[in-house]
């Protein structure tokens, strides 16, 4: 390549960040790419080579900085600003009514509720400073978590900007889809290793990691849904809350509903315990959240859960019964 001046490189660097930056929106966000993987990967080797001969030109939100890094020795520990709680669970219709009566009792009249899929991965924590992302921390006991922001740099759909400079916290699920984690089980067996029992203990098995260049390969997704700490944003119900990270490029599920009586509740429910098999990624039951954050704070929190949520479990998914090819002794 002829002899660039920092300059010229430096606005091509740019250029080109902006542009892969976008591409991996479409793609790991969104799952609607508008390019094709070879199209992305010559701009993303013009980059690499950009900064292999401009060290100086990386920044800590170019695409080449998700390919893991330093090995660490161990897990720092991160104290939790707010606590992240555990949910209270309801396990059928009667229960589900009854959360809903002893809500109208203590706010004095009916609530529309959010409604969203159970994702069955782990509890993060990420954190914006100016719009940059700064740490991954995960649920830990919901006071104190382990910080694993270099893992969590490799999984595609967290931004590593944000559309904004925004100093915000938000939270969400890590998760690994079904197709990922055949297709890590299966080389694992050829690779004579232990098989994961479900997609919930692969996920966790690889943000464990402290060698975040494995956790890049084993494609990770997630789904963001609270904003802990809202910075300069206003949302006020939770069907709000997620327009807004979704505005802001995370990934949020857009199964959500918003319903108005605790019939429509239930009806969400029935219709997801059906479609459960069909998700390209395993939940283990329905969110159910009153929408509007006012009406959250006169309900407060328990001890371990917030009194304004109730996550109804599905029953564990009926393993498919597969049966082993039997050796016929001839
Ligand atoms: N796994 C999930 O898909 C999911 C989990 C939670 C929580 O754990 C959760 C815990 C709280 F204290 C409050 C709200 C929450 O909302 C949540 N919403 C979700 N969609």
């Amino acid at each position: 390549m002829e002899q660039l001046s920092f300059q010229d490189a430096q606005q091509m660097a740019e250029a080109l960040r902006v542009e892969l930056n976008q591409y991996a929106v479409e793609y790991y966000v969104n799952d609607q790419p508008s390019v094709e993987d070879y199209v992305y990967d010559k701009k993303y080797q013009k980059l690499v080579e950009l900064e292999t001969e401009f060290p100086d030109l990386i920044t800590s939100d170019s695409p080449t900085q998700r390919v893991g890094g330093k090995v660490l020795e161990g897990f720092e520990k991160v104290v939790h600003d707010t606590p992240l709680y555990s949910l209270n669970d309801v396990f059928n219709k009667e229960e589900l009514f009854a959360f809903d009566e002893r809500v109208k009792k203590a706010v004095g009249k009916a609530v529309s509720y959010c409604c969203e899929l159970k994702i069955d991965g782990l509890s993060i924590s990420l954190k914006y400073q100016e719009g940059l992302f700064v740490q991954g921390a995960t649920r830990g006991d919901g006071s104190v978590g382990e910080n694993i922001t270099e893992n969590l740099k490799t999984v595609k759909s967290i931004p590593l900007r944000l559309s904004e400079p925004l100093s915000i916290e938000v939270r969400g699920e890590c998760y690994m889809p079904k197709s990922s984690f055949v297709k890590l089980n299966e080389q694992r067996e050829e690779n004579g290793k232990e098989v994961f029992a479900n997609p919930r203990n692969a996920a966790a098995g690889s943000l464990r990691q402290l060698d975040s260049k494995i956790t890049a390969h084993r494609n990770l997704s997630t789904f963001l849904y609270t904003l802990a700490d809202f910075g300069p944003l206003e949302a006020t119900t939770q069907d709000q809350t997620l327009d807004e990270l979704s505005r802001l490029g995370f990934r949020t599920n857009q199964e959500w509903k918003l319903c108005n009586t605790i019939d429509e509740v239930w009806e969400y429910i029935e219709s997801f315990h059906e479609k459960r098999s069909q998700l390209p990624y395993e939940i283990d039951g329905i969110v159910v959240k009153v929408n509007d954050f006012s009406l959250q704070d006169q309900l407060g929190f328990t001890v371990k859960a917030p009194r304004w949520a109730a996550a109804y479990k599905f029953p564990p998914e009926e393993a498919e019964t597969v049966i082993e090819d039997i050796e016929w002794t001839v």
